[in-house]
């Protein structure tokens, strides 16, 4: 049998990669909008009750109206917008923090999939407030360091028009500190208060690194930077998805700077841990469209459809 597929938004840069990520699956029938209606709320309303399951690739507001354009009880919906993640009937969609998570997303009919810069941070972080080893009330900071496609199309066109030019050093943003994936940062690692999160977009397509570094003493239990690593290697041990890196990885620097774009086209999340016994620096890198947005609606998708996990998808 063939599960009815349909992504509202299929014209945009989420949209298109879901589509290059099922276009050869056999266990899907992709019910196509024409793209002179793709804003079209009947045609978008007929065919998001005649799929099985929808993505969507919107922004929130978009995303809203097309939930509530669902009227029937069956299709499911993988929702790539910020409008839901924190939303407590909706399943949150990073499968790897534990098995409670990927019951939820298996069992769910809405599925929120995590912000790209909130995917790298919650990785890092959920584990260590779980095991109580980061106090819920740690001042955590980060930075998070973005190729331009994490903007959608609207960036990417700004990016690579020559007549605007001038976009060649990286630039911090969201500096009032409210970025919108604070409250999914938060909520789903358990913090009292928010991180100070300073995400930075820069001259290239994808490939992200996010950075989150804490002092040893500070913690509940004061893990040397060595240890922290070996307690992810164990915590993570049996996820596909997510490769924790040796502890002693200069090897992988290059000349002692940090490429963020070795994991583009995979849907791996590579997590490090540089540091010492006082100060503990960790890092994940994965690709914004890849684990940080379509690649991971595709993962959840299979897990919804009883699927191989990691079908179609590149560790
Ligand atoms: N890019 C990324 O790395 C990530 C993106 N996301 C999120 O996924 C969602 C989609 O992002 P992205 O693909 O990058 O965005 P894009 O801007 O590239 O694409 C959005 C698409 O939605 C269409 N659209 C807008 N309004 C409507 C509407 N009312 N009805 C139907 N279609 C509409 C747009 O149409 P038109 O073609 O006319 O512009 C466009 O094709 C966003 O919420 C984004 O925040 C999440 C994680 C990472
Ligand atoms: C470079 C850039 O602008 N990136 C986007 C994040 C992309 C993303 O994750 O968007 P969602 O929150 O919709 O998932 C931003 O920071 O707003």
């Amino acid at each position: 049998m063939k599960h009815k597929v349909f992504v509202d938004g299929q014209e945009g840069t989420t949209g298109l990669k879901i589509h290059e990520y099922l276009a050869q699956r056999s266990d899907i029938e992709w019910l196509s909008i024409d793209p002179e209606k793709r804003k079209d709320i009947a045609e978008r309303s007929r065919l998001l009750n005649s799929a099985d399951l929808v993505f969507l690739c919107l922004p929130d507001v978009a995303a809203r109206e097309a939930v509530s354009l669902i009227t029937n009880e069956h299709t499911r919906v993988i929702d790539a917008s910020t409008a839901h993640r924190t939303h407590p009937d909706w399943a949150y969609g990073l499968p790897e923090l534990s098995p409670e998570h990927r019951e939820k997303i298996k069992h769910s009919r809405r599925v929120s999939v995590p912000g790209c810069h909130a995917t790298g941070f919650i990785v890092g972080l959920y584990p260590l407030v779980k095991a109580g080893i980061v106090p819920a009330d740690y001042p955590v900071t980060c930075t998070s360091l973005t190729g331009y496609s994490g903007g959608g199309k609207s960036l990417i066109k700004k990016y690579e028009s020559v007549a605007d030019g001038g976009l060649n050093s990286p630039r911090p943003y969201a500096l009032r500190l409210q970025h919108k994936h604070l409250p999914e940062m938060q909520a789903v690692t358990g913090l009292r208060y928010p991180p100070a999160f300073v995400p930075v977009v820069a001259n290239y397509y994808k490939g992200m690194g996010v950075m989150l570094p804490l002092i040893s003493r500070l913690l509940n239990k004061p893990l040397s930077a060595a240890q922290v690593r070996d307690f992810f290697a164990e915590y993570f041990a049996a996820e596909k998805f997510i490769k924790v890196m040796p502890y002693d990885a200069d090897a992988t620097l290059e000349e002692g700077f940090f490429p963020v774009e070795c994991c583009n086209d995979t849907n791996r999340i590579e997590l490090f841990v540089f540091g010492n016994n006082e100060q503990i620096l960790v890092v994940s890198r994965f690709d914004n469209l890849g684990k940080g947005a379509s690649g991971a609606a595709v993962q959840c998708m299979n897990i919804m459809l009883g699927a191989d996990e990691a079908a179609g998808l590149k560790s």
